[in-house]
């Protein structure tokens, strides 16, 4: 690893204990949100925001680019307590069938891609920024395989070790700190990879699968679910550029990119796709998006009202303000307002992306890395 990346790595390893202290059992959620540093919090916040001043011109975005790993650090920094208390700990969109709880749903999800990447017991997966672990958890319960989860969030880290142990699960499961554009695992170490809605986050796809491909041994499959603009998406129309810049600024993104990017990025790096379908491009009768809307007769079951509520536009609404009135009289450190403001645009356009589809969280494609390498680059 170079100085530089280790430097970095040190300055958020101590920036994440100031910030959130050194206890993330006990405390989730607002919880959580209430007992932080709030001079790093602040800090944070405005280490996340500086790159977002509306601007979509080139330098703009070669700035959120180039800045990537400390946006997306300070990003997960300020919202996993509220994605953990609206949404859970599994930090993904699925499909919905009728009469299916939430949970119900997004455990399928995950069942289907460790199905679609073949991960049985025994098998050495990586999780390519995996969250606290939400899905590590479920397909490792699921499918018997180890996991090693990657990512470059401390916090998040943390979370997950705690939730293993909790869940007693830290015989199957480890979590390690690192960029997904520069892995330090020995190339042809896993068995399987796969990746739910993170590699969004790297600047160049290039970069993130050739890392995956690398460390994925000959014959190995890589999944995942892919966040991209569809074909229907046009860069140079304003209100498809201003739903792809609401989607980048509250999901903390540097650039959307276009399917065929995703597409051409696998093969270029030397996989071989074996599947690639939008699975929105489906007559699904509730739409993947349907919790952020404030539509009711979507809600499934019972059980999932709590949650429909937090995600809804109201309890967003209600969540803001009396996030903005804690702010006020002290309780929530300053910032927190600001951080459910830029969760509002990601709902909106993410909301808007997906009516319109202009937008998939969950573009399918499982990749093999071919025995024989040099074969596969020659025929892409
Ligand atoms: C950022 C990426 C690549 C994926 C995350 C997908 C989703 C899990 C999140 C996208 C927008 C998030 C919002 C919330 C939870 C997690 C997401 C759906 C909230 C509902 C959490 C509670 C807040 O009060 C409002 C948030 C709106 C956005
Ligand atoms: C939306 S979350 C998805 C988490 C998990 N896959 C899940 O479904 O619960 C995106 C994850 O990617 C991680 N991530 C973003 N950029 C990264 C990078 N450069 N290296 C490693 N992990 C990264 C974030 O920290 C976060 O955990």
């Amino acid at each position: 690893m170079s100085e530089e990346a280790q430097e970095l790595r040190n300055r958020q390893a101590t920036f994440a204990k100031e910030l959130h202290g050194d206890d993330v059992g006990s405390k989730t959620g607002l919880k959580a949100l209430l007992s932080k540093n709030r001079d790093a919090q602040q800090e944070a916040v405005t280490k996340y925001l500086r790159h977002w001043d509306g601007k979509t011109d080139k330098e703009a975005e070669q700035r959120r680019l180039d800045d990537y790993n400390e946006a997306t650090h300070s990003y997960y920094n300020v919202v996993t307590d509220f994605y953990e208390y609206g949404w859970g700990s599994s930090f993904h969109f699925s499909r919905f069938y009728k009469g299916e709880s939430f949970t119900a749903s997004v455990a399928r999800h995950e069942h289907y891609l460790a199905y679609k990447a073949g991960i049985k017991a025994g098998d050495l997966v990586l999780d390519v920024g995996c969250g606290v672990g939400g899905p590590a958890r479920e397909i490792a319960r699921f499918t018997g395989a180890n996991i090693i989860g990657l990512n470059n969030n401390d916090y998040q880290i943390a979370k997950a070790k705690h939730y293993a142990k909790k869940y007693n699960l830290a015989d199957q499961l480890d979590f390690v700190k690192g960029d997904f554009m520069n892995m330090q695992f020995e190339p042809a170490t896993f068995d399987k990879v796969y990746a739910i809605e993170a590699t969004c986050h790297a600047p160049k796809l290039e970069g993130v699968y050739g890392e995956i491909y690398k460390v994925l041994k000959p014959g190995g499959t890589f999944a995942v679910y892919e966040w991209v603009m569809t074909d229907k998406y046009d860069e140079n129309n304003p209100e498809h550029r201003k739903i792809a810049y609401e989607i980048e600024l509250g999901d903390g993104i540097p650039k959307m990119f276009p399917a065929q990017v995703a597409r051409d990025a696998l093969k270029t790096v030397g996989f071989e796709i074996l599947h690639d379908q939008d699975l929105t491009d489906s007559d699904d009768e509730v739409p993947w998006y349907y919790p952020l809307t404030g539509e009711w007769k979507y809600v499934q079951t019972l059980g999932d009202l709590a949650t429909f509520f937090r995600t809804s536009f109201i309890g967003r609404k209600f969540t803001t303000t009396m996030v903005t009135l804690m702010e006020k009289v002290g309780v929530a450190p300053k910032g927190s307002r600001d951080v459910t403001l830029a969760l509002e645009e990601a709902a909106v356009g993410l909301v808007a992306g997906g009516r319109e589809k202009l937008f998939t969280p969950m573009m399918l494609f499982v990749a093999r890395k071919p025995e024989d390498q040099s074969e596969s680059k020659s025929k892409n």
